[in-house]
């Protein structure tokens, strides 16, 4: 595989979101997860942004702006039927009642996928297949301002994850190797909207709960 690769330089990201005050992280993380698969792996090709808000609404696996996981969340969209555009079922950023319409679904799942604890089988996984769907501990995403960010395990806790994010590429800068991670916290955040962080020795967990769903 290349020594680097950005699935935003081949139209299967869109941009940066911002979940605003609600726990929606995780559906962020579902939603560009799927967006990649369906850009990627549909027989269609388009990239479509979709609705997070019907996760928060309709996923009763999860719990909306108290959290989820995308695993869940694959399995809600599942047995919803399927997912809808973030224009037909606009962001709301609060729990609200569920507004689901079948009709203007234009995505459904097939199925989901854990991926490799292994970074180096995760960035193979990537190159082929997509972005992934990843937890992480963001203690440091807080207080981060750019570069490559590599806490300390005492700040940055490999077992509690508390974030929903994005891989979406990977790179090296000079002899460090990192990971280009979409958030959900809108593009004035970090780089753009994103965040580096070292690759290789499972940095804030963001190896540990790694998830894909799958479109066909
Ligand atoms: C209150 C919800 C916060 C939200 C993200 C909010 S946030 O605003 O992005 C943020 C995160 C960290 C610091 C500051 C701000 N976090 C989540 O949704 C995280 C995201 C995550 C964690 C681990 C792996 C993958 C994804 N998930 C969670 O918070 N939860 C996971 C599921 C859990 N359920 C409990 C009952 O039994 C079923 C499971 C509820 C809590």
């Amino acid at each position: 595989i290349p020594d680097a690769w950005d699935w935003r330089d081949h139209g299967a990201v869109t941009p940066v979101k911002n979940q605003g005050m609600c726990g929606s992280c995780w559906a962020f993380s579902t939603t560009g997860n799927i967006e990649g698969q369906w850009a990627i792996n549909s027989a269609s090709r388009k990239l479509l942004s979709l609705s997070e808000q019907e996760l928060v609404d309709c996923d009763k696996e999860d719990e909306g702006c108290n959290g989820g996981l995308p695993s869940q969340a694959y399995d809600a969209i599942m047995k919803l039927g399927g997912i809808e555009t973030e224009n037909d079922y606009t962001y709301e950023g609060k729990d609200d009642k569920c507004k689901f319409n079948q009709s203007e679904v234009v995505v459904k799942l097939t199925g989901a996928v854990n991926i490799s604890q292994d970074e180096n089988e995760m960035a193979a996984w990537l190159y082929k297949n997509g972005p992934i769907s990843i937890g992480i501990n963001a203690f440091a995403m807080q207080f981060y301002m750019g570069g490559i960010s590599h806490p300390w395990k005492l700040f940055c806790s490999h077992t509690s994850l508390d974030h929903g994010v994005l891989i979406v590429g990977y790179g090296k800068k000079g002899n460090e190797p990192y990971w280009i991670v979409k958030n959900s916290w809108g593009e004035h955040w970090g780089v753009k909207g994103y965040y580096l962080v070292y690759r290789g020795d499972g940095t804030c967990g963001l190896n540990t709960m790694c998830t894909s769903a799958t479109v066909n």
